[in-house]
């Protein structure tokens, strides 16, 4: 063993100095890079004169210009790609690798060993010295099995032997430990990294995800992959590397504004911020449920109930009438009456689905107003129109002033004129303005009142704004969404890939019908969208006390599923006081017992208590209007803002209060507030 250290410390100290030099030569190949296709622009541009005098000086012109684009192009691809490397060089310098396997081939006499990084680097195109932990053999690594297997690379399955698993612990150039593990030992990196304290930001877990992480992150075949774990069984963290994964699995056409995910809140948004950019990634679009209602509707309503199931029934079959139209007007006059466009659309195929029908009716109406201006740009009257517009009004239309001389050119700019003064016109009949969204939702669904996700869904499905082009849709905190805004989502994407994750265990939003696993199943499997479900029983946030602490909380039973990674730990402190001001005291003496590095958070059942106890004690901030969590020292929130988020350190302000004795909600609240904690937690009654 002292051996391989040696070895290991001089490997690590070489692929360092590689990676340095390669750092240090980098540089001047950037700006030399630069001032060639600098220079060559300024030449290149003298030099090419553009003659088009013939036909065959017009092609030798093109040809030049081809020439020097290429060229161009080649400069900056030269560019693009040097600064990728420059990119995963720095990434890689503060810790080169994590891990290394050595694999036996069938047909090779000596075993190679695969140093396995959070990019992939090779000073040769032969020779990589540091493979990317998503490459097909870091698969092996993360499968945690020593002796004979196989992985898949370019649809092929290649058979090898896992010889040697070996996890470093190291900085810079510098070895820590080496530890070499197989599967019946315990990771000895991952109990190290889940020791230190937390980060007030999430951090990515390549090092060390797990055997079960590994199949959620690498999941290609499954349309909806629904994840469902204790809390903090990483399952946030999975769906980061994940979408890391997938943009290197699918490199070649997959970018991330083709990926969503939907996050709880903006606090939650911020904690997760760094993760991807550390992989070396961009971020796909991030936004909560909220948000991306309002990319698809900006009209706001107020009815709390939502009826979607009942709306993807009927919308269907509905057969519109007059009112659900409204007239569209142009200066005053209505051009086209709620009768006129009922009676066109009474001429469209009763055979077509209701959007299709709505689609056809545009056409025609749009194909009138084109007649119209056809016409028109005919009529000498109108014409003669062309004569009055002023100067100004000449440069909005037509750019500059015109002076039209030949009937040919009076016809067109008439037409333009026309185009110009229709344009509204046009627009209303394409944004289709003359569909009363309003009437039709509560003709449909006989309310006086509509909800925001009830117009949205309406608009969405009437006005065809289904998002074809979303590849990937990942949801957190899936057991927060109701069917009606499940329903929404499938509508909305109609061709996503989908990954759920979960926890029905921390369902605390008093709602009617909270989300069950099974439903949510059944609605997309009611979509043809088959949904393959995972569990994940590890707890790696919580202490062992923590953990056996809010698992006590979940069903029955749950207990006898569940491992620990970190066992042991303090036991959680249960404190009374007899009133608020002894509370905000005896708060005030947890909270000096905390080490100040470390981030605590003193978790209430509204925002209300959270401002009290701020304004009480001075060290706490407050988390309930914070963008951004501190890096360290105490934060107050309510539990709806906690959730998602974690902490060494979790007061509970007051437990007993209806909010954790509501006999449907309350002992999910009670897991979710104490699986905030990583290390201790102290739970605070106040007797009444
Ligand atoms: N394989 C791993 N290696 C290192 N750390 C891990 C691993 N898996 C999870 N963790 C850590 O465990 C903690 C919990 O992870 P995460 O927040 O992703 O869990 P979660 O299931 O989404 O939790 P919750 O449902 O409670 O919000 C994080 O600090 C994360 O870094």
């Amino acid at each position: 063993m002292d051996n391989s250290f040696k070895l290991e410390q001089a490997h690590l100290k070489m692929v360092h100095e590689t990676l340095q030099n390669t750092l240090d030569e980098i540089e001047p190949l950037l700006s030399a890079n630069a001032d060639q296709a600098k220079n060559f622009k300024r030449t290149a541009g003298k030099e090419t004169a553009l003659n088009f005098d013939s036909y065959a000086d017009n092609l030798d012109t093109f040809a030049t210009i081809e020439t020097m684009n290429k060229q161009i192009d080649a400069f900056n691809n030269k560019q693009t790609q040097l600064q990728s490397m420059k990119a995963r060089v720095l990434r890689l310098l503060p810790a080169p690798y994590f891990a290394r396997i050595d694999l036996q081939y069938p047909d090779e006499s000596e075993k190679i060993p695969f140093y396995i990084g959070a990019a992939g680097f090779s000073p040769t195109p032969e020779e990589p010295m540091i493979i990317d932990w998503r490459s097909p053999i870091a698969d092996l690594y993360y499968n945690n099995q020593i002796g004979a297997t196989s992985y898949i690379a370019n649809d092929r399955q290649i058979g090898v032997t896992v010889d040697t698993r070996r996890q470093f612990l190291l900085h810079d150039d510098v070895l820590e430990d080496i530890f070499d593990t197989d599967v019946a030992i315990q990771d000895p990196l991952l109990v190290k990294t889940l020791q230190a304290n937390k980060d007030s930001q999430m951090t990515s877990i390549t090092a060390t995800i797990q055997k079960e992480q590994n199949v959620i992150i690498r999941d290609t075949t499954s349309r909806a992959l629904l994840v469902n774990g204790i809390a903090g069984s990483g399952k946030t963290s999975v769906v980061l590397q994940r979408i890391a994964y997938l943009l290197y699995h699918y490199r070649e056409n997959l970018v991330a504004k083709d990926m969503l995910l939907l996050t709880p809140n903006t606090l939650f948004t911020n904690y997760i911020q760094q993760v991807l950019p550390s992989l070396g990634e961009e971020s796909p679009l991030q936004m909560t449920f909220d948000q991306l209602l309002g990319t698809f509707n900006s009209s706001k309503f107020t009815a709390q109930t939502s009826h979607v199931q009942i709306l993807a029934q009927r919308l269907d079959n509905l057969t519109l009438t007059k009112d659900d139209f409204s007239n569209i007007r142009l200066n005053d006059d209505a051009i086209f009456t709620q009768n006129d466009i009922k009676d066109l659309f009474d001429q469209t195929s009763a055979t077509l689905s209701l959007d299709r029908r709505i689609t056809a009716l545009t056409t025609v109406m749009t194909s009138q107003i084109e007649q119209k201006i056809a016409t028109e740009s005919n009529d000498g009257k109108i014409q003669s129109e062309l004569s009055d517009l002023t100067d100004s009004q000449q440069e909005k239309i037509f750019g500059r002033l015109i002076t039209p001389s030949s009937d040919i050119a009076v016809h067109s700019a008439t037409k333009k004129m026309l185009q110009w003064r229709y344009r509204n016109l046009l627009k209303q009949i394409a944004q289709k303005n003359w569909l009363n969204l309003s009437h039709i939702v509560k003709n449909t669904l006989h309310v006086e009142t509509i909800n925001q996700l009830d117009y949205s869904y309406t608009r969405l499905k009437l006005l065809n704004l289904a998002q074809k082009k979303l590849r990937f849709a990942m949801v957190d905190e899936i057991q927060d969404y109701s069917l009606d805004q499940i329903i929404f989502l499938i509508t909305a994407f109609p061709k996503a890939n989908w990954t759920l994750v979960g926890d029905q265990f921390q369902s605390i939003l008093a709602t009617e019908n909270p989300l069950t696993f099974d439903n949510l199943k059944d609605i997309f499997e009611q979509h043809k969208i088959k949904v393959t479900q995972r569990n994940l029983y590890t707890s790696y946030r919580s202490s062992g006390a923590i953990t056996k602490a809010f698992i006590s909380h979940g069903a029955p039973g749950l207990i006898e599923k569940i491992t620990t990674v970190q066992t042991g730990g303090v036991l959680p402190q249960w404190i009374e006081s007899h009133n608020t001001d002894a509370l905000i005291d005896n708060l005030r003496k947890q909270i000096e017992e905390f080490n100040t590095d470390e981030l605590s958070a003193i978790i209430t059942d509204d925002s209300a208590l959270a401002s009290l106890i701020k304004d009480k004690i001075k060290q706490v901030v407050l988390g309930s209007n914070a963008e951004k969590l501190p890096a360290n020292g105490v934060v107050a929130l309510p539990l709806t803002l906690a959730k998602g988020l974690e902490f060494d350190n979790v007061i509970i302000a007051n437990l007993n209060t209806e909010y954790y004795q509501d006999s449907q909600f309350g002992e999910n609240r009670i897991y979710t507030a104490f699986s905030r904690a990583s290390k201790q937690l102290i739970i605070n009654q106040v007797l009444n």
